[in-house]
């Protein structure tokens, strides 16, 4: 992209803030983060007037920061939330940022963050984080500079509830109001089709190996990808085989050269292991893993890798049919916590998909592995597979805590439940046990421990630094950010009174030696409803760089790094 030509590049007087204003007409706006075929987007306030504004004929495209910030909070009668969970408060935006500090010269592509960014539809307030529509955030870096934007994704649920304003679609726990019984008997039909269910693609974003970005959720149908250039929704995308199955793990396994997926079968309680080539829209099996108790199986928010096998956790946190049938939301929307049923973990060989091990393991509650690796004897044999994960203690309430009315309502007491770096180390000499413990003393992170990235070269490989979100006490929610050395079995934090971060996403520099020779970046949401991009070194923890949005942005889940080609 050329900086210096179309779009140009202006400094609005008024709010000090660079905007960005193309001609529409202009081929060069379609470079980064440029619109194409909407009109002015001017201080827009709600989605209801862009639905008029965009479809406006106008000759210009013109992307100016709306008003500053007592407008960045949505209010409940004079009572303000944190600009973290506010809805974003127009669809999309894009400028240049003004660059505090140095961004170091080898950052080149994109970061793109992905997340439940819009809680409301009209008057109606969401019930959950979960729940919110996705933003999608890219921030773009090249030659020490930062160009940001953000823009909603196109699922059929977002569009489906700007347009007929309210929910059309079973949400993690929202569900649209049946008008009379009639209706309520063609949901339930329409539920076990899977049409029912959203495809608000609002918790990650991922690279395919063959270059197609795409936004992901916890339905199959709610895969959607889109431009890195210009956040844009392309389209559905379709997975060719037909393997099945309505949901799946929101966070596969993505490297060049594959994509390795978990498919929970809730028929016949297990999860289907699934491998994807770069360019293929075709899973196919690698095995199946069969629940060793329950009636359902465990839910798999993330699973972990090492080299040679695939990590399938089973945790007594299990989905249930009931719970997905249910109008109104229960204590655990749709799971249940079932430890009777124990917990287990267990190992596939990637190529085979043999199981190798199947082991119990202490009761946990995790949503996010962090990286798994297998442990060697001195002769070379592996003898363990260990695997780290962010753990809360094997206690659910983490759910409840993610309701909105309790992330808006902090009053200073601390009511984040404790997490900390979960290690299994399954052995593979045919015990029947594992064992779960806290790789390091969870104080070193304030007891807060979630949102985790690690060096990606180091995916499935022993390794030394992971970078997570951690708490400073008291707090409802994580708000620090943490580089985590598991061989000293210390942390580094880094923090901002009111601030709430977003997951530290490590990016490594090309050619380094050093496991956390890169940079951390983290998009935070202030206190006074501001934001800023924030980038640290990954390797001293110390604040590089910072550049303020024009406003702040809700809180957002999971990014990824699309680098310059
Ligand atoms: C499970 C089903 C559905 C939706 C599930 C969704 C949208 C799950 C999203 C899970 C996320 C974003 C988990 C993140 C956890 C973050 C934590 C614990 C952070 C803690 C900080 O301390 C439906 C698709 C709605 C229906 C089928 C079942
Ligand atoms: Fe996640």
């Amino acid at each position: 992209m050329a900086f210096t030509a179309s779009p140009a590049l202006i400094r609005n007087p008024i709010s000090k803030q660079n905007v960005v204003v193309c001609d529409m007409l202009d081929n060069t706006c379609r470079d980064k983060f440029s619109f194409r075929n909407k009109g002015i987007y001017k201080g827009q306030r709600n989605l209801q007037d862009h639905l008029t504004v965009a479809n406006a004929v106008s000759p210009s495209c013109v992307i100016v920061p709306p008003q500053p910030p007592e407008k960045r909070s949505e209010t409940t009668g004079d009572h303000q939330h944190h600009v973290a969970w506010t809805s974003i408060h127009q669809e999309r935006w894009e400028g240049e940022l003004l660059v505090q500090g140095h961004i170091p010269l080898w950052l080149k592509g994109t970061y793109l963050r992905n997340g439940p960014g819009m809680w409301n539809i009209g008057d109606y307030n969401f019930r959950h984080l979960f729940d919110g529509y996705a933003t999608l955030v890219g921030l773009h870096f090249e030659d020490g500079r930062l160009i940001a934007g953000h823009r909603q994704v196109e699922s059929q649920a977002y569009q489906a509830a700007m347009k007929n304003q309210k929910i059309c679609y079973r949400e993690f726990s929202e569900v649209p109001k049946a008008e009379n019984f009639l209706a309520y008997v063609g949901e339930l039909a329409s539920l076990f089709s899977g049409s029912s269910l959203t495809d608000n693609a609002n918790t990650g974003v991922v690279k395919l190996g063959d270059g197609r970005v795409v936004c992901l959720t916890e339905t199959q149908k709610g895969s959607i990808v889109i431009d890195p250039d210009t956040l844009e929704t392309i389209g559905k995308f379709e997975y060719s085989d037909s393997l099945g199955g309505l949901i799946h793990s929101a966070h596969p396994i993505v490297t060049d050269k594959e994509f390795l997926t978990l498919i929970p079968d809730l028929i016949k309680p297990g999860y289907m292991v699934a491998r994807m080539e770069p360019g293929s829209n075709e899973r196919k099996v690698i095995g199946r893993v069969d629940c060793r108790a329950g009636t359902s199986p465990g839910w798999v928010h993330s699973f972990p890798v090492t080299q040679h096998y695939v990590i399938v956790p089973e945790m007594p946190l299990r989905y249930c049919a009931q719970n997905l049938l249910r109008a109104e939301p229960t204590p655990l929307y749709k799971f249940q916590w079932h430890p009777e049923s124990k917990a287990f973990m267990h190992v596939m060989c990637k190529t085979s998909g043999k199981i190798v091990a199947s082991v119990n393991v202490p009761l946990f509650v995790t949503f996010h592995f962090i990286n798994a690796y297998e442990e060697e004897d001195e002769d070379g044999r592996v003898t363990a597979v260990i695997a780290d994960c962010c753990e809360h203690n094997s206690n659910t309430d983490i759910l409840d805590k993610l309701k909105l009315q309790n992330l808006r309502s902090f009053n200073g007491k601390d009511v984040l439940p404790d997490a900390r770096v979960g290690r299994f180390r399954i052995p593979l000499d045919g015990s029947p046990y594992g064992t779960l413990e806290a790789e390091l003393d969870p104080n070193e992170h304030g007891k807060g421990m979630d949102m985790c990235s690690i060096n990606p070269n180091y995916l499935g490989l022993k390794y030394r630094y992971a970078y997570a979100c951690g708490a400073q006490r008291p707090c409802n929610f994580p708000n620090t950010l943490t580089k985590i050395d598991l061989q000293s079995e210390r942390a580094k934090n880094w923090y901002e009174e009111g601030a709430v971060p977003s997951e530290p996403f490590f990016v490594p520099r090309p050619g380094a030696t050093e496991e956390d020779d890169g940079v951390v970046i983290s998009i935070i949401s202030e206190k006074n409803g501001e934001g800023y991009a924030l980038v640290l070194d990954g390797s001293t923890f110390e604040e590089i760089a910072t550049a303020k949005f024009p406003y702040g942005l809700p809180y957002g889940l999971h990014g990824c790094w699309v680098p310059k080609q």
